[in-house]
């Protein structure tokens, strides 16, 4: 199979779907890999290195899409890939459908084969190809609400941990997935006074056990969330119903409950976000002020640190991506339920039901198209 690594071109998206060995690996298992030119540069990694571990390097980018069978990405394609995805074409990446109905119809009419990372599930229900940019992006939230608590980017001038004599942040994890814990972690590591709100009573009670003292857990309703709204300083929001848009947990009118300064990071936003009032920004303009409240709501927030977060990712989608190109995807779908989960649009029929209720458009069974 011949797989294609385009160049991202998200604002500041500087992650690469594979690093140099994964190229290695696929030609071991008898696949040739064309990377754009330049496309590894934002995570560290030169054309030489990729050429060193037997990438083709391509300048032309239109010539990756039409000669891969398979195209690798990071990102959901934007505008102006629409016109590039072909007929039969796998594209492996993160598509985030139900935040995006053009997107949707795009790859609809593409007819191509989209397979989502963030959709592959395995048996307990975890999603292995989202963990690692969770983890990212959890940390990432705790750092960034950090930064925009200061009075100099528009927050209530707060030092997340306090000092003797002065107390801490108050945070609000809402959700205690990955995205959830880690960004509790980081939270509590700074000395905030963290708390993490979650509808799984198995979860919480895990979560009591393990995280450190300054985390508490609570059940998440929107009463609860209502109650801790006057005294919160930061709320980050890591909820997630895998596949489906996020539910709105903050809602519009909730803002005037706030302190003025206060900080809200949607780490949801891929998902449609979990506060009403979110739309999704980009790393060149992260952040808007709504009633005072500011509001952070960068897509891909683990596009930032690109270093980190390219190993991190291509460790877990490397071993799905040979499958696929060994065995072509109706096979590796077939051979692994964990991947066909994967599997959202095919040969313009969405197969993914909770992408297809997000817009009222057709839903079609998986076993229709494989
Ligand atoms: N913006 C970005 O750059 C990134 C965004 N994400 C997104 O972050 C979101 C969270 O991802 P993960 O933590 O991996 O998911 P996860 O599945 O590990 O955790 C989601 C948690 O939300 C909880 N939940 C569901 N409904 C809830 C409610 N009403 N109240 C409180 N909790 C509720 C679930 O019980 C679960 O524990 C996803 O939308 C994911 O795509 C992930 C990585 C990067
Ligand atoms: C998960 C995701 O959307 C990202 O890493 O950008
Ligand atoms: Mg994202």
């Amino acid at each position: 199979m011949i797989i294609g690594v385009p160049k991202e071109i998200k604002t500041h998206e500087n992650r690469i779907s594979l690093q140099p060995g994964g190229v290695l690996q696929l030609n071991r298992n008898g696949h040739e890999v064309l990377v754009e030119k330049g496309a590894g540069a934002g995570s560290g990694f030169t054309d030489e290195m990729y050429v060193e571990r037997g990438a083709t390097i391509v300048e032309d980018v239109e010539e990756i899409w039409q000669k891969a069978d398979m195209i690798m990405k990071v990102k959901e394609p934007i505008a102006e890939e629409y016109p590039r995805m072909r007929e039969g074409q796998i594209i492996f990446t993160y598509f985030h459908f139900a935040a995006s109905r053009v997107l949707t119809e795009a790859v609809v009419k593409s007819k191509c084969i989209a397979i989502a990372y963030e959709t592959v599930e395995k048996k307990d229900g975890s999603l292995p190809l989202l963990v690692p940019m969770s983890e990212v992006a959890g940390r990432m939230a705790a750092q960034e609400g950090a930064k925009y608590l200061e009075k100099a980017t528009g927050g209530r001038g707060v030092l997340m941990g306090g000092i003797p004599g002065v107390p801490p942040a108050n945070v609000l994890v809402l959700g205690g997935g990955i995205v959830g814990v880690n960004a509790a972690k980081i939270a509590a590591g700074m000395g905030a006074n963290t708390t993490i709100l979650d509808i799984n009573i198995p979860k919480l009670r895990y979560l009591d056990d393990v995280m450190p003292k300054n985390v508490r857990t609570l059940y998440s309703t929107e009463g609860a969330i209502r109650n801790l709204l006057p005294t919160t300083d930061l709320i980050i929001g890591a909820v997630l119903i895998p596949g489906a848009k996020a539910p709105s947990l903050i809602r519009r009118d909730m803002l005037r409950e706030m302190r003025p300064g206060t900080v809200m990071v949607d780490v949801a936003i891929d998902q449609g976000g979990c506060f009403e009032t979110s739309k999704p920004t980009t790393h060149a303009d992260p952040i808007y002020v709504i009633d005072e409240v500011v509001h952070y709501c960068v897509a891909n927030m683990p596009g930032a640190v690109p270093y980190t977060s390219t190993l991190g990712l291509t460790n877990v989608t490397l071993p799905y991506a040979v499958q696929i190109a060994n065995k072509g995807w109706k096979e590796a779908l077939a051979d692994d339920p964990e991947l066909k989960m994967g599997l959202n649009i095919a040969d313009g029929r969405i197969v993914y039901e909770d992408v297809a209720s997000a817009f009222d458009m057709d839903y079609t069974p998986i076993e229709d198209v494989m």
